[in-house]
């Protein structure tokens, strides 16, 4: 059973076909690559996998091609089982336990701004799944921000293994790392990487890490050697990536550069998400 996180987490993209339909061929030979590539773990079916259009029955068989993957390799699968309602999360949350996933990655619940307790209830519940749980911190997407007393009831609770902080600043792992021992944070902001390694992050869940992913590898790598300057430069050399990846909203830009590159065979991408604009699309072939 997955206890603890360390290292690089990448959410993997959902690859479709032109038609729109999940290219599962596709996302094997993309989620290979990055497991070769020296990734600690995948996410399915985050922000960046498209969840919100994601059916059940896609998600089924998306956990069930990255276990066929990863499992022989010995890599942990995150799926990405949160929603807006406690008791569907809930479900969610067991079938990905039926389906072989070592964890569930859990959003704090959108859009009905609940109460600090009743969010709490929520991680309980999931938690009562027997699935370990990574809560996910994203104010800029959910329309609410945990107190800081929160984060550290959610922590507290058993099943619960670790937070994937994309509060948007430092803030919050500076006050996690401030009282002493505390369960995995990984960074969930890719430009603040390398600065929340240097708080006390355990590593990173990023999108962009589907791209330079040896890079960021070496990143974290560098940092846990103490070769402090030289994980500094090599992330300050992934910063126009990083720019470029979320000029627009994700996955668009990622979709397309990994289509580009041949990863994944198009980069077709479901509604209300649309392809990336003329003007950035020329951007990121400047850049590859
Ligand atoms: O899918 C994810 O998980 C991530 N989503 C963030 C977002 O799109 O806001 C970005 C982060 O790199 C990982």
């Amino acid at each position: 059973m997955l206890t603890e996180m360390k290292g690089i987490y990448v959410p993997v993209v959902t690859p479709m076909g032109a038609g729109g339909e999940v290219d599962i061929r596709s996302f094997e030979s993309y989620v290979k690559q990055l497991v070769e590539d020296g990734v600690n773990g995948i996410v399915v079916n985050g922000t960046t996998g498209e969840s919100p259009t994601v059916t059940l029955e896609e998600m089924a068989a998306l956990t069930a091609a990255a276990r066929l993957v990863c499992g022989p390799m010995n890599r942990p699968v995150i799926v990405g089982t949160g929603t807006n309602d406690t008791a569907s999360t809930v479900r969610k949350t067991a079938i990905a336990g039926e389906l072989g996933a070592d964890a569930a990655l859990v959003v704090v619940p959108y859009y009905s701004r609940p109460s600090q307790e009743g969010i709490i209830e929520h991680y309980r519940q999931a938690a009562s799944t027997g699935l370990p749980i990574v809560a996910y911190e994203i104010p800029s997407r959910t329309g609410i921000r945990l107190a800081p007393d929160t984060v550290r009831a959610i922590l507290d609770l058993d099943g619960v293994i670790g937070i994937k902080d994309s509060s948007g600043g430092i803030e919050l792992m500076i006050e996690l790392a401030s009282s002493g021992d505390h369960k995995s944070v990984l960074c969930g902001e890719d430009l603040y990487f390398h600065a929340m390694l240097c708080c006390g992050a355990a590593g990173g869940m990023l999108a962009s890490a589907s791209v330079r992913t040896t890079a960021f590898v070496e990143v974290y790598e560098q940092f846990m050697l103490g070769q402090l300057e030289a994980s500094r430069q090599s992330f300050g050399a992934l910063l126009p990536l990083i720019r470029l990846l979320f000029r627009e909203p994700n996955p668009a830009p990622l979709k397309y550069l990994l289509a580009r590159q041949g990863s994944i065979a198009s980069e077709h991408i479901r509604l209300p998400l649309t392809p990336v604009s003329e003007e950035l699309r020329q951007q990121l072939n400047a850049w590859l």
